[in-house]
């Protein structure tokens, strides 16, 4: 099974979390690829079994124009038959915005025909030991849901 892991990440923690899951979906067997969004063609999603998107929320929800032109590849995708899952850290001083576009990639994902393994998985600022706890946690899960 492989997956691939994209994220976009300005101050370092979508990155973090990037590299917590693909640290942990290896020691699962998993083939694994990771890159940043900026750097990265949405079509990539189609050699892999597992997408996997992992975003930060600037602006009140607005998204910055490296990942609305990622989004814009991505909803033109048809990723039947594949799995996907989304993260991403935001603040929730940012209230209803909280993490809006991770919410953003879930309905496009599904758009796309995707199945979710796992709810969204959202982190408040830097990834503490109780979100990598969660993070190794979903690991399992989406492991276990794609080799089951
Ligand atoms: C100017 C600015 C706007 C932000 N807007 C939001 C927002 O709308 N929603 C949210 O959840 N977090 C918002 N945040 C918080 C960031 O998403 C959060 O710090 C996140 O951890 C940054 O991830 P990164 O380190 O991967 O870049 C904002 C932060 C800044 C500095």
């Amino acid at each position: 099974m492989r997956a691939k892991i994209v994220f976009a990440s300005m101050t370092g923690n979508d990155e973090d979390m990037a590299e917590i899951l693909e640290e942990d979906l290896l020691d699962q067997g998993l083939e694994v690829d990771s890159s940043d969004v900026s750097f990265t063609d949405a079509n990539d999603y189609l050699d892999s079994d597992l997408c996997v998107f992992i975003t930060y929320t600037y602006g009140e929800g607005a998204m910055t124009d490296e990942i609305a032109d990622f989004y814009d590849q991505l909803k033109e995708l048809d990723l039947t038959g594949k799995s996907f899952a989304v993260m991403g850290s935001g603040d929730k001083t940012y209230k209803e915005h909280y993490c809006e576009n991770v919410f953003d990639f879930e309905k496009a994902f599904l758009a796309c025909g995707a199945k979710e393994l796992i709810p969204p998985l959202t982190v408040e600022n830097a990834p503490d030991d109780d979100d990598i706890a969660r993070i190794d946690q979903a690991a399992e899960e989406l492991a276990d849901k794609l080799n089951g």
